[in-house]
């Protein structure tokens, strides 16, 4: 091959690779920006998450300054029709997220490696079936619950509920311990005897457990109501 044809030779061979080179840094130049791009968004995603924990402990700030509200009888009653006609909410579905709620609350403040052994007293009405979902959920997890459900309620709505429980083999009492006797089998007692619904004076059936949170120096997680002197509705904690 001639001199000058090597030479041709040459100068394409180098034109080929300026090109190559010259594609490998655009697909470099790319490259870094999509990096840059990615790492962006990754700082973006942190800094989100930042904002939403900061503004959640300012949320759990809030609540922990007593920026809890109590609601009155009328109002909690409101809440649950809106529930109920606003937002097309079942009973069931409610009393599900409140058994729920308060299953996690417990479980919260009252760790099962403490408190494991827990009596739910249920009342005959819906706070009563809060009652019967939050003693399923406790015993899934870990506690061991026992129900005291001294007036169950003959509607298919309650009788689902207790039959969930029995099925679950959550032991239920027939007769309302004393207090020494409680103080003896349990180590925390949750309230589910009544909601807004209640009115003085308690009844002959729920007296003795009435008493017995009166009396008992044992923690009480209250799904219910108390209805305070001051004729203030309030959902205790
Ligand atoms: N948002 C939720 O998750 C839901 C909450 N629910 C709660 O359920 C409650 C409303 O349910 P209810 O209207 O059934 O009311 P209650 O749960 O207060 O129960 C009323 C029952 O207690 C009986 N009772 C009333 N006064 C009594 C007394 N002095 N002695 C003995 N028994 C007495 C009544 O005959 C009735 O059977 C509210 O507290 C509400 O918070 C329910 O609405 C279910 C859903």
């Amino acid at each position: 091959m001639s001199f000058s044809r090597l030479q041709l030779q040459f100068v394409k061979l180098s034109r080929l690779s300026i090109a190559a080179t010259q594609s490998r840094f655009h697909a470099n130049s790319a490259f870094i920006a999509k990096s840059k791009e990615i790492t962006k968004q990754i700082q973006q995603t942190q800094q989100n998450r930042l904002c939403h924990c900061r503004s959640r402990n300012k949320v759990s700030n809030n609540i922990d300054n007593n920026m809890l509200k109590y609601l009155n009888q009328s109002e909690a009653i409101n809440v649950d029709l809106e529930l109920f006609n606003e937002y097309k909410f079942s009973v069931d579905q409610l009393m599900e997220l409140a058994g729920l709620s308060c299953a996690h609350a417990i479980a919260k403040c009252f760790p099962a490696d403490r408190f494991g052994r827990v009596l739910v007293c249920c009342g005959p009405g819906n706070n009563g079936g809060d009652g019967l979902v939050c003693a399923r959920h406790l015993a899934l997890m870990g506690y061991l619950p026992v129900l005291y459900y001294p007036k169950p309620t003959p509607k298919p709505l309650y009788e689902n509920l207790a039959h969930q429980c029995k099925r679950m083999e959550i032991e239920s009492i027939s007769e309302c311990p004393s207090v020494a006797l409680a103080a003896e089998c349990y180590d925390l007692i949750v309230d589910a005897l009544f909601g807004f619904s209640f009115k003085p004076p308690v009844r002959a059936d729920f007296v003795p457990v009435v008493e017995l949170l009166q009396q008992t120096k044992l923690p009480i997680a209250s799904t219910a109501w108390t209805y305070p002197a001051a004729g203030m509705w309030r959902r205790a904690s």
